[in-house]
């Protein structure tokens, strides 16, 4: 469903270029929850903006659904952001002004396709991921965990190719954070959403299928869970202890 091929991006600062994704390669299956961790620094958030379609890159090549990106005009690209990505962010961005059933709906507004299901796929959502008794209420009256549940429910809408969540738990207690990876959970089961999360929480980390470690811009490991919840979070400290020793 997404593959990266020996990805690299260089910010220039003045004079100076700076090299932060040294030859990234990765691919994430259909079905696949998927997370990416690893020190500050190490090019997490510049690889998920790269496939994002927010920011160009050097060299290597980014597949979606089997459609290189590196090949696509500005126009092109919105319009893969739009209808075939969807995106979870730490901060949530739902619109204030807009209820939680309204900001569900909304890339589908953007995207042109505001078709005779998209109320009826809206509220299967919101009774999916338990929001259906706040749909008509507004961001400012409702939790952290609920506006992440919302925002995954937006991010749905569109049946995207890909969920790419950045920090998606970042700003919740551990009660919200564990019912936002269930929804992701959730998400994967039951609409067989692929989903490929950058995090730094090891126990949100835990419920995923694979973990990649990076490091200085390169793959350093990838993790398997083989179905203990518990013990895959202890080999993933053991592991990013280890990648910081060396
Ligand atoms: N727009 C930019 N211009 C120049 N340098 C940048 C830019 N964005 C990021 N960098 C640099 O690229 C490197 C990687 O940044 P990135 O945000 O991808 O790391 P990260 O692994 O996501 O870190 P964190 O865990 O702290 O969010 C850092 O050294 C950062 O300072």
């Amino acid at each position: 469903m997404l593959q990266v091929k020996n990805l690299h991006k260089s910010y220039t600062v003045g004079k100076q270029h700076y090299e932060v994704l040294k030859g990234v390669s990765l691919s994430v299956e259909k079905g696949e929850f998927v997370a990416v961790m690893g020190p500050s620094g190490s090019g997490k958030t510049t690889l998920l903006n790269c496939i994002s379609c927010y920011i160009p890159f050097q060299s290597g090549e980014i597949l979606l659904g089997g459609t290189a990106l590196a090949a696509l005009d500005e126009n092109a690209l919105a319009r893969v952001r739009n209808t075939k990505l969807g995106f979870v962010f730490q901060d949530f961005m739902l619109i204030d002004g807009l209820t939680v059933r309204d900001n569900i709906m909304l890339p589908r507004i953007i995207s042109g396709n505001t078709g005779g299901d998209m109320e009826q796929i809206a509220d299967r959502l919101c009774e999916l991921f338990g929001i259906d008794h706040i749909k008509h209420k507004y961001p400012a009256e409702i939790s952290g965990g609920e506006k992440q549940r919302t925002a995954v429910a937006r991010a749905l809408i569109n049946h995207p190719l890909v969920i790419l969540a950045d920090e998606p738990t970042g700003n919740l207690d551990s009660k919200s954070s564990r019912a936002v990876i269930q929804s992701f959970e959730q998400a994967r089961r039951e609409l067989g959403a692929t989903i490929f999360m950058v995090t730094h929480d090891s126990f949100s980390a835990s419920y995923c299928d694979r973990v990649i470690l990076m490091k200085d811009g390169v793959v350093y490991r990838e993790l398997r869970n083989v179905g203990d919840r518990s013990a895959f979070q202890d080999h993933l400290l053991a592991a990013i202890k280890e990648m910081s020793r060396e």
